[in-house]
């Protein structure tokens, strides 16, 4: 089994460095990192006759990271053109001496992009975790630089993290270097997968520069990705099953003009694979039935209470927030169930502390699936602060409500209570429409009810969800127009490729032959 990945701060990415620099050959980190991005560099962005690169290097060491690669790129034969932003008398002394080596091996430095020139391939060396962004704004010149930059639109590759882009939140509060590739060191930064990294980060390739950063630092947050969800998927069903093994979801929510929320809810659950659906709608005289999907059990919320098999409950998609809504939530908390908690059941929780301690005080499990704006009602701040803060705002929620939380959005964390996060790497902006978090509700309800624990039943419908979305962009089902119904389909499809390739038909085949 692979190891998943894991990412580490700003601050943990110093700590890694000053061990490694404390060792009794300590490596050249710089030269190790320019090397491996002039790889990356040649490898997958230039040819024979797309060989002229702009190569730009910045104030700190990520400037002497840029000197490096510019350095062996014209070795190899490459047109280089180098334009260094920083003072050499303020450089670090690898970066004084990477400067130095580019300077001996006849390389030239330009204090701005030349008028006259002509390039296939853009490096970017100006800023890479050195630069605070929110706190320390990029001044006027920098910012045009990197507009310059975008605005030729040529192929880009980032060292260690586009420029602009603040390593720790993944938010470019003025403008960042958009990247094809981010060729990013020792460890991956949170900020290269949430937020706007999503945006600017492109391709994301790790070079480890031969350090092993996990026997120097223990992380606390991972990439959910692929290789991740292989290891948290449900077995195999056994040929001799029956619907009780598979659970029964019950779902609250659908008042007046939001049944279709926990419709789309349920039909998640129901083709994500649980036994029996539930749903209890709020509706002033809801349908008995949905025709469209007849498999749901539609009842009066009352009688979902009275239900005695039901594995777990989702409670929130078209919850409103009338009394009847509270009196539910209410009683859902009470319950011995494992809970998924979205949408209105986040906002009466926000609005009424003794919901807010009903949930603290659960001993089963408790999922919260906030976006931003719930976030931001459930911590007592604003959408801002959550977006610029994301992965602190995802901890925060787990901490204070002792639940497992997704907070949704581009590049979902995951957090959980022990402080662990995992970043999810599937999604595209074909999810931006109504009703794909009620999918995710009752997608994550699905796998409670098939016996996963919260956690793996949370990471794995967080990156289901994002990959049903993704497999979607390759007919074109997407992103424009993508609906949450879709993705329902889409991920039913996935999770039965992940658990059985394409041997399903085999494995429960009644195939028999006389000899
Ligand atoms: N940490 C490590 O072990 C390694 C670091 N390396 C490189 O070193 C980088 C970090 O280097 P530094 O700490 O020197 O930081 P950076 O090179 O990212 O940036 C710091 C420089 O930018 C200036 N600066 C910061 N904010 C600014 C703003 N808003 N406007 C204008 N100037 C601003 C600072 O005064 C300083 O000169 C990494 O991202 C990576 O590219 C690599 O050489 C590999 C090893
Ligand atoms: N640009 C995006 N990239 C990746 N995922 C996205 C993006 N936009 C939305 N999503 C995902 O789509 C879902 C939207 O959920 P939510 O905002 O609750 O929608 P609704 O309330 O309409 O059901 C979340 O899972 C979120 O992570
Ligand atoms: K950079």
């Amino acid at each position: 089994m692979n190891n998943p990945i894991p990412l580490y701060s700003t601050a943990d990415i110093r700590e890694i460095e000053q061990l490694a620099a404390a060792r009794p050959n300590p490596p050249n980190l710089m030269e190790k990192a320019g090397l491996a991005a002039a790889h990356i560099t040649k490898n997958k962005l230039l040819s024979n006759d797309k060989s002229n690169l702009l190569v730009l290097a910045g104030p700190g060491n990520n400037g002497g990271d840029a000197f490096v690669t510019a350095r062996y790129l014209r070795a190899w034969g490459f047109q280089v053109t180098t334009i260094f932003t920083g003072d050499p008398s303020k450089l670090s002394q690898d970066a004084k001496q990477a400067l130095q080596n580019w300077l001996n091996a006849g390389g030239e430095l330009h204090n701005d992009i030349p008028s006259s020139g002509s390039w296939h391939v853009i490096i970017d060396g100006l800023f890479g975790i050195g630069l605070n962004p929110d706190k320390y704004p990029l001044d006027e010149k920098y910012q045009r630089l990197i507009a310059a930059v975008n605005h030729m639109n040529l192929p880009v590759l980032a060292l260690d993290i586009p420029s602009g882009l603040s390593a720790d939140n993944g938010i470019a509060p003025s403008t960042a270097i958009k990247a094809t590739i981010t060729a990013t060191f020792i460890g991956l930064k949170p900020g290269l997968l949430t937020h706007d990294g999503c945006e600017y980060a492109g391709e994301i390739i790790l070079c480890d520069l031969d350090l092993d950063a996990v026997s120097m630092k223990s992380p606390q947050s991972w990439l959910l990705d692929q290789s991740l969800i292989k290891t948290l998927l449900p077995a195999p069903r056994p040929a001799n099953s029956h619907k009780g093994i598979f659970g029964s979801v019950g779902i609250i929510g659908g008042a007046s003009g939001m049944v279709g929320a926990a419709l789309l809810a349920g039909s998640a659950a129901l083709k994500l694979g649980a036994g029996r659906v539930y749903l209890g709608l709020l509706a002033n005289q809801p349908s008995t039935v949905d025709p469209a999907q007849p498999e749901l059990m539609l009842r009066p919320v009352d009688e979902l209470f009275e239900l005695d098999h039901l594995t777990c409950l989702i409670v929130g998609p078209g919850l409103g927030k009338e009394i009847s809504a509270c009196l539910c939530l209410e009683e859902t908390l009470q319950t011995s169930l494992p809970v998924v908690l979205d949408a209105d059941a986040l906002n009466l929780i926000a609005h009424h502390s003794e919901l807010a301690s009903a949930l603290r005080s659960r001993h089963a499990p408790s999922l919260l699936t906030p976006h931003a704006a719930e976030a931001a009602r459930l911590l007592g701040t604003d959408i801002a602060t959550v977006q610029n803060h994301r992965m602190q705002a995802a901890e925060d929620l787990a901490r204070n409500f002792n639940c497992s939380v997704v907070l949704k959005g581009a590049g979902s964390i995951c957090a959980f209570p022990n402080g662990h996060c995992y970043f999810n790497a599937s999604g595209n902006p074909g999810l931006s429409s109504a009703g794909t978090g009620d999918v995710l509700s009752g997608m994550t309800g699905a796998l409670l009810a098939q016996g996963l624990t919260s956690e793996n039943a949370l990471l794995l419908a967080v990156y289901l969800h994002g990959a049903a979305a993704d497999a979607l962009l390759e007919t074109l089902a997407g992103p424009i127009g993508m609906t949450a119904s879709e993705i329902i389909d889409s991920a039913r499809h996935l999770l039965n490729q992940w658990v059985y390739g394409h041997h399903a038909r085999f494995r429960y085949s009644h195939a028999y032959s006389i000899y």
